[in-house]
């Protein structure tokens, strides 16, 4: 069994089992769930090792980033399969991802480095002033399943960096990744209870971290409900909080796009790594000049896609993650199909070699804006085309959501494209790319009802998990 990891030890008698969504008679192992009791030690743990992890030094906690970055990418290939037995993402998707989180331990090993305060001259002569940065304490981490390596690096590297302890709860689907990559920094030689694995479900698990008042923060990606009691728990609590929810990301293409680049944009957008990302592009809003093309080439190259095993060689789209969000999607083609929209390609359950959860892409057309399908995030192979007029109703049906996480324009236009980049009511705003896969070097994050608090990522991680002090000393 894969235990939790509690003050360094490795703990837990009850577990459960993890199946290949790809392949439901693959159990990929037995994974302990953490009772209250567990979840509560492991808040101790943290509290106790944060005075001297917070203190330990620039070099020590760049050592150990580092280590835990080359060891993951060494292991590259062994945890990329591992993912996408777990998940259902293409290997070559899980492979990128793992060397994703790679470079974030690696990114954060050098900020490690780097952290600097201020010198300020006072405004009262005779006194010097200089303003810190402290790390915040015990930070709670509540991951998704849809990056399960990707995510809980962006979270754990800049919490350790800046001298943070955590508790780090993975979601219940996948657990897999998240007990390697705490296995690994512990052996780059964490001291006890600097990170603490507390495995299980979110009702019990999550819900202990989110009750403690010993958590000094969380941070947390995953559906706007459960973003909501992070809130609401940790407004009780008087503590800072970080949400990264949904999206309903538009992707617009203009009549000046290059159809090429359009098409590979929106399909990469909607249905890589099986629609299941917050960033994916789930309304691709056309003018009518390019639409009947757009519809036309998007067609052929879906009926290329191959819907297979995440594992098998030659696999574009891998399966949905379980029979829950399986369920979800096809519910949410019907609500479609019953609003009036049509289903102008896929949306079938498919059988394959291996038993698994999947779906053939879905492809709408005649959407109206207004439609559930254009306003409530799916999560899942599923986009919508919704024609429009020009550039400014297609900004106008982009910004008519209420998230705003990324967008995407598609045009040979400078004046659109510079137009858009400015007024796309969005954290991040992509041009002629797809709006999903993004850089681990810079701000993440978005505005509106997908995200709260500081952005994640790059240098502005330093905003959530550290907290700002001034100084002032009579010189
Ligand atoms: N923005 C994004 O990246 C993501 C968005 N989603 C959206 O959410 C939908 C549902 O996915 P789902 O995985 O159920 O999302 P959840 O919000 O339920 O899960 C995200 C994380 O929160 C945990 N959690 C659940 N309930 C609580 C609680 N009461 N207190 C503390 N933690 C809790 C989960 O644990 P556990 O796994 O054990 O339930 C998981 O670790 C998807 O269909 C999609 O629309 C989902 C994943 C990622
Ligand atoms: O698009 C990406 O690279 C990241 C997406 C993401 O973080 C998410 O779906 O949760």
């Amino acid at each position: 069994m894969f235990k939790n990891c509690i003050a360094g030890e490795w703990i837990g008698s009850e577990g459960g089992e993890n199946i290949n969504p790809s392949d439901t008679d693959d159990v990929i192992g037995v994974f302990a769930k953490a009772t209250r009791e567990d979840v509560l030690d492991a808040i101790s743990a943290a509290k106790a090792a944060f005075p001297a992890w917070s203190r330990s030094g620039p070099l020590v906690r760049h050592a150990v980033l580092r280590k835990a970055a080359d060891e993951i990418l060494a292991r590259k290939d062994e945890l990329g399969a591992l993912l996408a037995r777990e998940e259902g993402k293409t290997l070559p998707e899980a492979v990128g991802e793992v060397v994703r989180a790679s470079q974030i331990f690696d990114f954060f090993a050098g900020e490690a480095l780097r952290l600097a305060g201020e010198t300020v001259p006072s405004v009262r002569p005779g006194i010097a002033v200089d303003v810190t940065r402290e790390p915040l304490g015990v930070i709670g981490i509540i991951t998704p399943w849809n990056f399960p390596i990707a995510i809980p690096a962006w979270k754990i590297a800049p919490a350790l960096c800046y001298g943070n302890t955590v508790v780090f709860k993975p979601a219940d689907l996948v657990p897999a990744s998240s007990w390697a990559i705490v296995d690994i920094l512990q052996r780059a030689g964490l001291p006890a209870g600097v990170l603490n694995l507390v495995m299980g479900r979110g009702s019990l698990v999550g819900q202990a971290i989110i009750d403690s008042p010993d958590i000094a923060a969380i941070t947390f990606t995953g559906s706007t409900p459960t973003g909501k009691k992070i809130a609401a728990a940790s407004v009780e609590h008087n503590r800072r909080f970080q949400l990264e929810m949904g999206g309903k990301n538009p992707m617009v293409v203009l009549d000046d796009a290059d159809l090429g680049v359009a098409v590979e944009a929106a399909v990469n957008s909607a249905f890589f790594s099986t629609g299941q990302r917050c960033t994916a592009s789930s309304r691709l809003i056309v003018t009518e000049g390019i639409h009947d093309r757009f519809v036309a080439a998007m067609s052929e190259r879906l009926a290329s896609l191959v819907v297979d095993n995440a594992l098998k060689p030659g696999t574009h789209i891998g399966p949905v993650v379980d029979e829950g969000q399986l369920q979800q999607d096809l519910d949410y083609i019907g609500i479609g199909r019953s609003e009036g929209a049509r289903l102008h390609f896929g949306g079938r359950r498919l059988e394959r070699e291996t038993k698994g959860y999947y779906l053939e892409p879905a492809l709408f057309t005649e959407a109206t804006n207004d439609m559930r399908i254009s306003r409530e995030e799916i999560f899942g192979p599923v986009a919508a085309v919704i024609r429009v007029k020009d550039y400014d109703e297609a900004l106008s049906v982009a910004n008519d959501t209420p998230f705003g996480l990324s967008a995407g324009i598609a045009t040979q236009s400078l004046k659109h494209a510079t137009h858009f980049k400015r007024n796309a009511e969005a954290g991040m705003v992509m041009v002629n790319l797809p709006t999903a896969g993004v850089d681990f070097h810079v701000p993440f994050g978005g505005r509106k009802a997908s995200s709260f608090g500081p952005r994640e990522q790059g240098r502005y991680a330093a905003e959530f998990f550290t907290t700002v002090k001034t100084g002032y000393t009579l010189a």
